[in-house]
């Protein structure tokens, strides 16, 4: 709706106006009223501007004037900024304005609002710029803000975390330390700040040699630029003790500039100490393991050997004493020396007593002296570290190891080389001794039980053995009595090995005849025991009947003693002369060469003298060594009875 200018209404009011404005009569064309800031504007006087016609004020945009003045006075109101006036100095002034309608004594009247473009346009760059920069400032405050939440979140976090943190300039001088540094080192952060660090924590090694700066990777990760991680160090404390360390070492850049490192560290005291003690029960492990595999593997060793764990079977007063004796010693721990011929059960008296002793619950390792050839005795004995000598392809224990808590039975003892025998005379002494190749000494704890056949008197007194080691192994002797000395010995073993051959080789339980009794009396069993069992296995083994028939070679026969009276069941009595060492040794010499001769020099295996002769092939080796004789001479030798 139209304004009404009524005729008292005074044209003061567009004086009052805050913009240039200008009050028409749109259809006499005259200038009506004018306000200052017009003027102004135009640099013209408000009288002057009253007098002209708004066309002329308008001149050269008559068409765009009326357009507009007819959308106002058509809508009541009309806007543009397509009009432009000049100023008196000539210059354009781009307008934009605003129409409005009114009425003075029923007359139309135009109001135009005039606003400076330029001016409006400067008005609102410099409204952006100012509030521009307000929110700048606001969000520079905003970021201000952050900054400082993201430094005390930072510092949050270094003083939360378990690692220590240090930092160092260029020249390697303290710059910040957290707390978990401080607790770790002992240091007060005052006490570091400034400081060259390398001097304070890093100054020496673990061993305390000097560690020099130079060669700190610390202080070359702030010469060289590149990350330094080092996981096997050592940091000092305050108070002068150490502790292992892990850190990484960074360096920091600032415009292209190395300004120092930052330290993140830890104390591995806890870790290196579990992973030493894994290290240590892995180890445990591991040797457990090799000697559960060697005990494995030896006693596997004596399954296949048919090891005969029989108990001691015997009604001699021989075989009394003896028993008497094992007991008596078996539970000292004593070291015992068995001797007797072979075949008389010596194995079996060393397992007597390892059984009674307190030691049972490990094993009894069995050594045979006579089977090592020389060079090898050490690395049995006590083992070798790997690369010790040509073929020691692994670390290997040796049969003391083996037999540590338990016993070691050393068969044959007088076979061991003289130079050896210093030895093993330190490890019954001392129970320790060392590898071959190794440094470590091994502390054991053994028992152990010699047997021999020699008389190792004789072999003292001939300078053949120690006589410090015979008196230690000599603790205790056992005498082991030949079986023609114990003639009533023979029906209680020759049963239990009859009844063993049955069940062995499946046969239905065979009985001895009075006259078996008798012919197994007869004979004079130079291979004692052990010839008795193996003849009795034998004939089990050809017998298809039921009748048992010991056919003893006559010349063996003829040769041996006259049957010993042994108790009512005895067949006849015996006188006999008995031999001397000399002649049993001779005999016994004999005895090995014919069989040598008939098998051609073979002693091991099928065909074998060892076979000959009923002996176990280490046996007849190490007698054949004792008497000197070669087998190889008579590899093309044939027997004049074969
Ligand atoms: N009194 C006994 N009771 C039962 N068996 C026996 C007896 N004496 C010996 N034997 C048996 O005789 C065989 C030979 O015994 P053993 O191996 O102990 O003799 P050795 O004297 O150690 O022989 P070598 O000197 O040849 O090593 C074994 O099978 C053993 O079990």
């Amino acid at each position: 709706m139209n304004a009404v200018i009524t005729p008292q209404t005074s044209l003061d009011w567009i004086e009052a106006l805050p913009e240039p404005g200008l009050l028409v009569d749109p259809v006499r064309d005259t200038v009506e009223a004018a306000n200052s800031h017009l003027a102004r504007m135009l640099g013209r006087s408000v009288a002057e501007l009253v007098s002209l016609r708004v066309t002329t004020l308008f001149g050269g945009q008559i068409p765009q004037l009326v357009s507009l003045t007819d959308e106002a006075m058509t809508h009541g109101q009309a806007w543009s900024r397509d009009l432009s006036l000049v100023a008196r100095d000539e210059r354009v002034i781009e307008l934009e304005m605003s129409l409005s309608v009114m009425t003075e004594a029923g007359e139309p009247r135009v109001l135009m609002l005039l606003r400076d473009l330029t001016l409006l346009r400067e008005r609102r760059e410099r409204h952006e710029i100012n509030s521009y920069h307000r929110g700048g400032l606001l969000h520079w405050k905003r970021v201000e803000t952050l900054f400082r939440e993201i430094e005390r979140e930072n510092q949050l976090i270094l003083e939360a975390v378990g690692e220590g943190i240090y930092g160092v300039d260029a020249e390697g001088r303290t710059t910040f330390i957290n707390s978990a540094a401080e607790r770790m080192l002992g240091w007060h952060r005052d006490e570091l700040l400034g400081r060259v660090m390398h001097t304070a924590i890093h100054h020496s090694h673990s061993d305390g040699t000097p560690h020099q700066r130079e060669c700190c990777p610390i202080y070359q990760a702030f010469c060289d630029g590149a990350v330094h991680r080092v996981s096997d160090d050592f940091f000092w404390r305050r108070d002068g003790s150490g502790f292992p360390v892990e850190y990484t070492s960074t360096p920091i850049v600032d415009n292209g500039q190395l300004v120092g490192a930052v330290v993140v560290f830890r104390d591995i005291t806890d870790r290196r100490r579990t992973e030493d003690s894994l290290k240590e029960a892995l180890e445990e492990v591991e040797n457990l393991k090799h000697r559960l595999e060697m005990e494995n593997a030896y006693l596997q060793e004596e399954i296949s050997a048919e090891h005969n764990a029989h108990e001691i079977v015997g009604r001699s007063e021989a075989v009394a004493a003896m028993i008497q004796r094992i007991d008596l010693v078996a539970p000292t721990g004593a070291n015992v020396l068995v001797t007797g011929e072979s075949g008389t059960g010596k194995e079996l008296i060393a397992r007597a007593i390892h059984n009674v002793s307190e030691r049972s619950e490990r094993p009894m390792i069995r050594v045979n002296c006579a089977a090592i050839p020389a060079e090898l005795f050490e690395s049995e004995f006590f083992g070798h570290a790997k690369g010790a000598f040509t073929g020691a392809v692994n670390d290997r224990g040796g049969r003391f190891e083996l037999a540590d808590g338990g016993t070691l039975f050393l068969d044959e003892v007088g076979e061991i080389p003289l130079s050896l025998q210093g030895k093993l005379l330190r490890v019954l002494q001392e129970q320790t001794f060392e590898r071959i190749g190794e440094t470590h000494t091994r502390s054991v704890d053994v028992r152990v039980i010699a047997a021999t056949n020699r008389d190792l008197k004789t072999e003292v007194e001939a300078g053949r053995f120690r006589e410090d080691l015979y008196f230690r192994l000599n603790v205790f002797p056992i005498e082991s009595v030949p079986l023609r000395e114990r003639p009533e010995d023979i029906p209680p073993l020759a049963q239990l090995f009859l009844r063993n051959a049955c069940r062995r080789f499946h046969r239905a339980p065979l009985e001895l005849s009075h006259a078996n009794v008798e012919a197994l009396q007869r004979y004079s069993w130079p291979g004692n025991v052990r010839e008795l069992e193996n003849v009795i296995e034998r004939q089990v083994i050809v017998t298809r009947g039921r009748k048992l028939n010991f056919d003893l070679p006559a010349d063996r026969e003829a040769a041996g003693p006259e049957p010993v009276a042994v108790g009512p069941e005895a067949v006849g009595t015996a006188q006999q002369r008995p031999l001397t060492e000399a002649e049993k040794r001779e005999q016994e010499r004999e005895n090995m060469i014919s069989a040598l001769r008939q098998c051609r020099g073979k002693v091991f295996g099928q065909g074998g003298a060892a076979e000959l002769l009923e002996l176990k092939p280490t046996t007849l080796a190490s007698r054949l060594k004792r008497h000197g004789i070669d087998p190889r001479q008579y590899r093309n030798v044939r027997d004049a009875g074969a």
